[in-house]
């Protein structure tokens, strides 16, 4: 079985990299989208960046940017991935050169076959809650919808937390998972005992 990747999304604080760091996350994310409550500039994600040891990734996640600001973050910030957590169309996505993957909103009637099919450059289609907000609502959404064979690395994000982590890496066997709310102590704050406590849940799952 292989080991499931784990991204800590939504750090604002490097003490927060560093619990990330320490407990094992393989990525971390900064939110760049100023109506988030995790939003950071580009000076403060460049200084949490710099927290970062050899094999843990920076990815940027952005909802419906437009290039200028991706341009701009990309020249002050070394980001490894770029995260599309809106409406953007592939070619909006591939237009920096860059790896990028790209989230989809799950509800009832989604066809994430067809979504797949949609976004061919994208490393890894993310799967999220369908949330007022485009992101990080800390909800989950029925996974019985994720169709068999998707075709890419699927990371699982939505809701998940230290409690629900285990079945969701057992029952779906995600490439990766994603998580923000449900290892906070408030929005933006990462609680060092629930990042530990969510990347055990992992391991012990992956088995
Ligand atoms: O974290 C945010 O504030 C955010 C804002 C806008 C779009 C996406 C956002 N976060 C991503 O949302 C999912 C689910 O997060 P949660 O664990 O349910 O809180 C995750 O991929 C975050 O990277």
């Amino acid at each position: 079985m292989s080991r499931t990747r784990i991204k800590i999304c939504g750090l604002t604080r490097p003490q927060d990299v560093r619990a990330a760091v320490m407990a094992g996350a393989d990525a971390i994310g900064f939110v760049f989208y100023p109506p988030s409550p995790r939003n950071v500039g580009f000076d403060q994600a460049a200084a949490l960046a710099a927290e970062l040891p050899p094999f843990v990734s920076a990815v940027g996640l952005f909802v419906n940017p437009a290039p200028a600001f991706v341009q701009q973050a990309l020249q002050q910030v070394p980001l490894q991935l770029l995260q599309f957590h809106g409406d953007e169309s592939e070619v909006e996505c591939a237009q920096y050169g860059r790896p990028w993957i790209k989230a989809a909103r799950v509800r009832p009637g989604i066809d994430l076959v067809e979504f797949a099919f949609r976004h061919p450059g994208a490393r890894g289609i993310l799967l999220d809650a369908f949330v007022d907000g485009y992101g990080g609502g800390g909800k989950t959404f029925d996974w019985s919808l994720i169709p068999d064979g998707l075709s890419r690395p699927l990371v699982l994000s939505g809701g998940l937390d230290p409690d629900n982590v285990g079945e969701a890496v057992r029952r779906i066997r995600p490439f990766a998972v994603d998580v923000s709310s449900g290892v906070e102590s408030a929005k933006g704050i990462k609680d060092a005992a629930k990042v530990a406590a969510f990347i055990a849940g992992v391991r012990d799952a992956d088995g």
